[in-house]
């Protein structure tokens, strides 16, 4: 794939807000000529189409792919080894595959157990940027602009490929960044994936207090910034919990440990510690703003 001219086309597989959002940047860099849209939601396509987002939908078939530069799988993280069985037969020996999702071991074993054979051509990536909406009516231009991409090379990579793959991110305005995948799940169960569990957590317990309902008309900007994330998309976060449950499992633990200190500063009265540890906790959130 020559990034240095325009694409002649990508397969856009799963029509949602991170690849529809990529491809409509790429369309308006005049980085590519077609974007083929293939999702397994006909309205979701439809509204696609109108929204200029993709220029055609067709089905995942030898036609959709041929001549296709890039297929870019943007759908949900479970979903990858049925479509990378599906694309098997059906790959030009030429195409790079890529995708999106937020697990990154998960993505590598779909590529390296259903490609076998076009594996040194998958590169697996995962741009820090998005929201709680979905579909290709959340899609946005801009939206990577100043955002982290996590790109994670594997064993047999074509550095080539990784290079293609990360100019086009970079024309959207993206940083790359480069781990293992198993450096990236570490990173994201703590940073991304422990927090909508903990915010999904925590709306259950007022959906099951007996006056949660009362309650949240008097919630307001503290519950509004915990809570956002828990409005974020059920099957897109059930994959990702299941794909990465190990090093959830391990920081569930953790956190529990965190929930029994503060339990045990309140039964004992604990003013000094609750201090320090409300104190710690600011610095740290304070100086990753100045940061971020
Ligand atoms: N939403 C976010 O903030 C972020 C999401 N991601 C990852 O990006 C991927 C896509 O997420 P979004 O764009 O947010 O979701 P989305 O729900 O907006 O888009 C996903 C699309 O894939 C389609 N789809 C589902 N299964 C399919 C299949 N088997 N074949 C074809 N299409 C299929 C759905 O109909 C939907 O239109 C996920 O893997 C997610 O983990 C990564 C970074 C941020
Ligand atoms: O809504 C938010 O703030 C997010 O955290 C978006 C997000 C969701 C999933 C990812 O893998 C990366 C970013």
């Amino acid at each position: 794939m020559n990034v240095s001219s325009c694409l002649n086309k990508i397969v856009l597989v799963g029509v949602g807000l991170i690849g529809g959002s990529l491809v409509l940047d790429l369309k308006r860099l005049g980085k590519v000529a077609q974007v083929v849209g293939v999702d397994v939601d006909g309205d979701n396509l439809q509204r696609a189409l109108e929204r200029g987002v993709i220029d055609t939908a067709q089905p995942l078939d030898a036609a959709a792919l041929d001549g296709a530069d890039w297929v870019l799988l943007a759908v949900p993280v479970a979903a990858m080894p049925a479509v990378c069985r599906t694309l098997a037969p059906l790959l030009p020996p030429e195409t790079v595959v890529s995708d999106v999702g937020s697990t990154k071991r998960s993505a590598l074993a779909a590529f390296r157990e259903c490609l076998p054979r076009h594996f040194p051509r998958c590169v697996a990536a995962h741009p820090i940027a998005g929201s709680d909406r979905s579909g290709a009516l959340a899609a946005q231009f801009g939206l990577y602009r100043g955002k982290k991409v996590i790109v994670c090379p594997h064993e047999n990579q074509d550095a080539g490929c990784l290079n293609a793959v990360a100019t086009l991110w970079r024309a959207a305005g993206a940083e790359i960044w480069q781990m293992s995948a198993e450096e990236h799940d570490a990173v994201f169960a703590a940073v991304s994936h422990l927090p909508h569990l903990l915010a999904f957590s925590y709306v259950h317990q007022l959906l099951d207090h007996p006056q949660g309902t009362h309650y949240l008309q008097f919630a307001g900007s503290g519950f509004r910034d915990f809570s956002r994330i828990a409005a974020s998309h059920p099957q897109m976060w059930a994959d990702i919990a299941l794909e990465n449950c190990d090093a959830l499992l391990a920081l569930l633990n953790q956190q529990q440990q965190q929930l029994n200190h503060l339990q045990n500063c309140l039964q004992t009265g604990n003013r000094a510690a609750l201090l320090r540890y409300f104190a710690e906790a600011r610095a740290v959130r304070e100086n990753w703003q100045d940061s971020a």
